[in-house]
């Protein structure tokens, strides 16, 4: 870095001495006496170390006078930490202040880790958009319905708003209930005889259970598998700044790939329910509400959505879901196989809202009369929240405080973790503490801005209580189906970031079958 520092410095006087006539330079460096290829050299050299000092310049300027290094490594500023992001890295850099200054690829980042900076940010939408990461635009298309902004964007998340209605999670829950119920058969096998890694698992179980919420039985069973299979080349693509071209071998490449045979599924589930619902069909998943919404002649959001189109939609939601979900799955796992004294208490609710009936399918009614399972999974996103950060971008100079202006084009990344480890509204806030949310009057509970799990504003997480309601549930089905061991590993708390938070060990667990199941 200090070498660089010099070299920038000795760059910068170069534009004054080629403005000054050529006579100024010793003889030898005359183009009278020089080969041309070598004054090429010597220009195309000049020309470097000025776009190099001009580099330098510029980020300084951005940076003004926020903490954050003097100087960026040229041309890929710190690529290199945001290939291998480590919780260790983002804390020391949101530690460094509420507001912080990086350069990737000279792309001017502004990371902000209080409270008031990150919801200021969300909540200031004729300064700031959601810019997703970078290869976010080649993996959904450009045309998805997440890249709109403003109001346009505000009354299309109106009309899908109606696809996670009270009534429309009601239908969900029993197909959760289903297929949950489905894979764990499966899991008594899988996780009896010693404690296995449950990463993968719990995706496909997150995928499968997501598919049949969102298609119903419109795409037939291998369509599951497949997507799922290859979905994994999506959440490895979600670098906040990838290789910049989708060369073939690139992850985003793959990434392309996967999603369009995710797509080819999805466009097909859309045409079938469009025939089912045509044909007076029931609703038996999301796209069949969405089209029997649309069809209702007295619905003032009416217009046609091509298979194609509602196909993007569904793809966004499993773009949106699939990670958070099975970060927020497997660290409810973790969390509570860490705390059987929680777990009792799950479990006798359990028994006692379900009355000893534990085939009994779960209903949103049920749920509502399971308080501590709620604050359970409330606590576990908390501690662990999937998501620690979202990508903005500024469309205008910010003025985000009273001394610092974030420049037009720059990104912007709210960070939720501070707020949701703030010991002033959670003391020990990294335990898990599910009481926390039982007492009305808590700290906890007076605060509902620092729980930042969702977001905040007008892009805040539109599934919330769909991803509430199926967490709970697989924990709840999984207390009472199950005895839990949870080997815990020296890697168990340590964090690996692969899009969201998951354990590094992938969480090994062991279940046995529980006699009252
Ligand atoms: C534990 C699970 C989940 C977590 C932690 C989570 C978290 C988030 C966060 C932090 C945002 C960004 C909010 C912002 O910019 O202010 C978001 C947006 C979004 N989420 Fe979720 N989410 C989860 C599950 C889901 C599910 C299940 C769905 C759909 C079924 C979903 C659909 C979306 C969509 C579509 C957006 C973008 C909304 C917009 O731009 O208007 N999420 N989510």
């Amino acid at each position: 870095m200090a070498s660089f520092f010099k070299g920038a410095s000795s760059a910068a006087s170069v534009p004054a001495s080629t403005a000054s006539p050529l006579y100024s330079f010793p003889a030898a460096f005359s183009a009278f006496n020089v080969p041309t290829s070598f004054t090429w050299l010597y220009t195309t050299a000049a020309v470097l170390f000025a776009l190099l000092a001009l580099e330098q310049s510029v980020y300084r300027a951005k940076k003004g006078n926020l903490p954050g290094d003097r100087w960026t490594i040229p041309i890929i500023g710190k690529f290199a930490d945001s290939m291998k992001p480590t919780m260790e890295g983002y804390k020391a850099q949101w530690d460094s202040g509420f507001l912080s200054a990086i350069s990737v690829f000279n792309i001017f980042i502004v990371m902000a880790s209080s409270n008031e900076y990150a919801r200021k940010i969300l909540n200031s939408p004729t300064y700031a958009e959601p810019c997703l990461v970078h290869s976010a635009k080649s993996i959904l298309l450009p045309d998805n319905w997440v890249f709109l902004t403003g109001k346009i964007h505000v009354d299309y998340r109106r009309g899908l708003a109606n696809l996670f209605t009270r009534k429309a999670i009601g239908i969900y829950v029993t197909i959760q209930d289903t297929i949950t119920r489905k894979h764990f058969e499966k899991w008594r096998e899988e996780f009896g005889s010693s404690p296995q890694p449950i990463m993968m698992t719990a995706r496909y179980l997150n995928m499968d259970t997501s598919l049949r919420v969102f298609c119903g039985n419109h795409i037939p069973e291998q369509a599951t598998r497949e997507i799922s299979d290859k979905y994994w080349a999506i959440t490895q693509a979600l670098e906040l700044v990838n290789f910049p071209l989708a060369l073939p071998g690139t992850k985003v490449y793959k990434a392309i790939q996967a999603r369009k045979v995710a797509m080819y599924w999805l466009e097909m589930a859309a045409r079938n329910s469009k025939i089912e619902m045509a044909n007076g069909g029931e609703p038996m998943c999301m796209l069949d509400q969405w089209v029997q919404v649309l069809a209702d002649p007295a619905y003032k959001g009416r217009r046609e959505f091509s298979d194609h189109e509602m196909a993007m939609v569904v793809f966004s939601f499993l773009f949106a879901s699939q990670d958070a979900m099975s970060s927020g799955l497997i660290y409810g796992f973790q969390h509570l196989a860490d705390h059987p004294d929680i777990l009792a208490k799950v479990r006798e609710e359990q028994a006692r809202v379900r009355q000893g009936n534990y085939e009994k399918p779960l209903t949103i009614e049920l749920m509502d009369e399971m308080p501590y399972l709620q604050a359970v999974v409330k606590e576990s996103l908390r501690v662990k929240p999937p998501v620690v950060m979202v990508p903005y971008k500024s469309l205008k100079a910010f003025p985000i405080s009273a001394d610092y202006t974030v420049p037009a084009g720059s990104m912007l990344i709210p960070s939720f973790y501070n707020s949701l480890h703030d010991p002033a509204v959670y003391p020990e806030p990294d335990a898990f503490q599910p009481e926390r949310w039982l007492d009305p009057a808590s700290l906890a509970n007076q605060n509902p801005k620092n729980y930042m799990v969702w977001g905040a504003g007008p892009h805040r997480c539109i599934g919330l209580e769909y991803a509430m309601m199926n967490i709970g549930l697989v924990l709840g089905i999984a207390a009472m189906m199950f005895d839990w061991e949870h080997e815990v590993t020296p890697q168990s708390d340590k964090v690996d970031i692969i899009a969201t938070l998951f354990p590094q060990d992938g969480c090994k667990m062991k279940f046995t079958p529980r006699t009252n199941a």
